[in-house]
């Protein structure tokens, strides 16, 4: 019954483990929601990241755009390219944020998935810097989009997500180490989404 009341809307998987995520749907409102995310999309210095695969240099599929606080700019540089300057916006969501999280952030990651073509592929937040059991608070707005867990130990323990516009999720305990997340691409016709994951990066 626990798990009914914290995934209400019709659609989402009941039975995630408990401990894993949290979801709140509706945190802001719809409509403050849609030109947070205008002003965002346009004000963002958006980057293609480039990764290797296998023998090329394939594109990720989606636009991302990184911010952090001054300090952590000595090594999170090693890691991305060099992050933007807090804008007022983003530490106006990053203070809504911190006391339902419970933890200070000082950075945040967003992700553009401009149509069902954009995704992100299974994988763990579970860098060096990120520390072993971080806590992660990912903000949703625009399309609704499905995100998928499952269990790195056992691929059938799988569920998902419809991550709403407005929705926050947080990520803790143990779903970096024993689990993986993704944004599958959809066939579907797909309006943009715009996701920001607030994270604590620490000298790793
Ligand atoms: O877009 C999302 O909801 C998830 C993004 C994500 O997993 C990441 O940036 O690490
Ligand atoms: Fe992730």
């Amino acid at each position: 019954m626990e798990q009914l009341a914290l995934f209400p809307e019709k659609g989402q998987s009941t039975g995630i483990p408990d401990g894993l995520l949290t979801y709140l749907p509706g945190l802001i409102e719809a409509g403050p929601g849609s030109l947070l995310m205008d002003q965002l999309v346009h004000s963002a210095t958006w980057k293609q990241k480039s990764v290797q695969m296998y023998d090329k240099q394939v594109l990720t599929p989606r636009l991302s755009a990184w911010y952090a606080d001054p300090d952590t700019y000595d090594y999170t540089h090693l890691r991305r390219s060099t992050p933007n300057l807090w804008t007022p916006e983003l530490l106006q969501l990053k203070s809504l944020v911190e006391p339902i999280a419970g933890v200070q952030f000082n950075s945040v990651l967003l992700n553009y998935y401009r149509d069902g073509n954009d995704s992100v592929a299974w994988h763990s937040d579970n860098e060096k810097a990120l520390g072993t059991h971080p806590t992660i608070a990912s903000l949703s707005f625009g399309q609704v989009r499905a995100f998928d867990i499952r269990c790195k130990a056992d691929h059938r323990q799988k569920y998902s997500i419809r991550l709403e516009h407005g929705s926050l999720l947080i990520m803790k305990g143990n779903l970096q180490q024993e689990w993986e997340h993704r944004i599958a691409k959809s066939p579907k016709r797909m309006a943009p989404r715009l996701n920001l994951t607030f994270r604590i990066v620490t000298k790793a």
